[in-house]
C-alpha cells in the first residue's frame, strides 16, 4: 500500500523552506531583545528602540520591516508597535507564548545546527546531559517551562482519554514539576496525584502546583525511573518520556508501569508517534528533537507503543490523535492480574 503524499511545495516554496532558519531566527532574537515586551509601553521609533534595547543601529531598519512583513509589528507614524497576536501573545507576563520559543532558542536551535552530524552519527549534539541540566538552577528553570509548554496543549486529551471516575490516584511518571497533572486534577477534583521524577524537581513541583491551586493533592516522590519501583497507583501517566529513551528501554518502563498498577488500573502514554502511513511534519519534528537531543530517543508510530503495552499485559489498549504532532495510547491491566504484574 501507498503511503498518502504529503502536499508537494511548489519551486518557488523551495527556497522559503530552505531559509526557514532566517525567520525563525528573527523572531528568535525578537523574543530574547524582549523587543515585543518593550514596545508594550506604545510605538517606539527604531532610534529609541535601539537605545532602550543596547543595539549598534546597523541593521534595525531590517530587522523591523522583517517583523513588519510577518505581521508581528504595525509601522505606525508615531513609529512600530505591536500587532495584535503580539499584543496578546509575545509581551512578557500572563499569556506569554514566548517562553518555549525562548528555550527554543537557547538550547534545540544549537542542537539543530547537527542535524547532519546526528544523522551520520546517531549521536547528540546538544552540550550535557539532563543530570547536568537538572543541577543548574537557571537551565532546570528554564527546561521546566519549556515542558510544562509542550505538554499543556494535550492536558484536554488527556482528560478525555480515560474515564477518571474509575480511578482515584494518578501517577505522573517523569511528571516533572506536575503542570500536565494539575491540569487533569483540575478537570477531575476527585483525583489525587502522585509525581513521580528526579528528586531535584522536587521544590519546583511543590511551588508550581501550589500557585496552580494543586498542592495539597499532589504528592512528589523522587527517584530513578529505571532503577526504583514506581509508586502505586490505580492510574498512570508517562508523556513525553518513552520518545526520550531507546526502544528497550521503552519497554522496561512499560513493564514496571504494569507492575505499580493496581489491577483494573490504566496506563496512558503520550509522545510525539510519527506515522510513515500518515506523514505529519509536527510529529517528525517532535522525533527529530529527539535525536539531536538524546542518545538513543525517537518518535514511535503509535502501532509500536500499542504492542508495548500488549506485551507487558495490558488490554484495550487505544490509541486516540492529541492535537498537532501528539498521540495518546491507553490499556489496562486486567481486573483479575497479580498487583506484582503478569510475569512478562
Ligand atoms: C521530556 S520531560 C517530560 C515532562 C512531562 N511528562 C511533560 O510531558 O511535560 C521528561 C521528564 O522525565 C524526567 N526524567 C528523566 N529521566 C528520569 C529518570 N531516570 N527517572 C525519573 N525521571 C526522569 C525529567 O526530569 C523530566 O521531568
Amino acid at each position: 500500500m501507498t503511503a498518502p503524499r504529503a502536499a508537494t511545495p511548489s519551486p518557488g516554496d523551495i527556497d522559503r523552506l530552505g531559509l526557514g532558519f532566517a525567520t525563525a531566527k528573527i523572531l528568535l532574537t525578537a523574543l530574547r531583545l524582549g523587543l515585543f515586551t518593550a514596545l508594550a509601553g506604545g510605538p517606539r521609533t527604531p532610534r529609541k528602540l535601539r537605545d532602550e534595547l543596547g543595539l549598534h543601529g546597523r541593521g534595525i531598519e531590517d530587522f523591523l520591516h522583517a517583523l513588519t512583513a510577518l505581521g508581528l509589528l504595525e509601522r505606525t507614524p508615531d513609529g512600530y508597535r505591536n500587532a495584535p497576536v503580539a499584543r496578546e501573545r509575545l509581551v512578557r507576563g500572563p499569556g506569554y507564548a514566548g517562553g518555549f520559543l525562548e528555550g527554543a532558542d537557547a538550547v534545540l536551535y544549537p542542537a539543530w545546527a547537527g542535524l547532519e552530524q546526528a544523522l551520520r552519527t546517531g549521536a547528540p549534539q546538544n552540550t550535557g546531559g539532563i543530570e547536568d541540566m537538572l543541577a543548574d538552577p537557571h537551565r532546570r528553570q528554564g527546561y521546566l517551562g519549556m515542558m510544562d509548554a509542550l505538554s499543556a496543549p494535550l492536558a484536554p486529551y488527556v482528560a478525555a482519554a480515560l474515564d477518571w471516575r474509575a480511578h482515584t490516584v494518578v501517577a505522573d511518571v517523569g511528571g516533572a514539576r506536575g503542570n500536565l497533572l494539575s491540569l487533569l486534577l483540575r478537570e477531575h477534583p476527585h483525583l489525587r496525584g502522585i509525581v513521580f521524577d528526579r528528586p531535584q524537581n522536587a521544590p519546583a513541583c511543590a511551588e508550581h502546583t501550589r500557585g496552580l491551586g494543586t498542592g495539597d493533592r499532589i504528592a512528589f516522590t523522587g527517584g530513578d525511573f529505571f532503577t526504583d519501583a514506581l509508586p502505586a497507583c490505580d492510574a498512570m501517566v508517562v508523556g513525553h518520556v518513552l520518545a526520550d529513551f531507546s526502544e528497550d528501554e521503552r519497554r522496561a518502563l512499560v513493564r514496571s508501569a504494569y507492575k505499580a498498577l493496581a489491577p483494573g488500573g490504566a496506563l496512558l502514554v503520550y509522545d510525539p508517534m510519527p506515522d510513515p502511513a500518515h506523514p505529519d511534519l509536527s510529529a517528525a519534528v517532535g522525533s527529530l528533537h529527539m535525536l539531536v537531543m538524546s542518545p538513543a530517543g525517537a518518535g514511535y508510530p503509535p502501532h509500536n507503543c500499542a504492542q508495548w503495552l500488549a506485551e507487558a499485559g495490558f488490554t484495550g489498549v487505544r490509541t486516540l490523535p492529541a492535537g498537532p504532532g501528539n498521540t495518546v495510547v491507553t490499556g489496562h491491566k486486567p481486573k483479575a492480574a497479580a498487583a506484582s504484574g503478569n510475569g512478562h
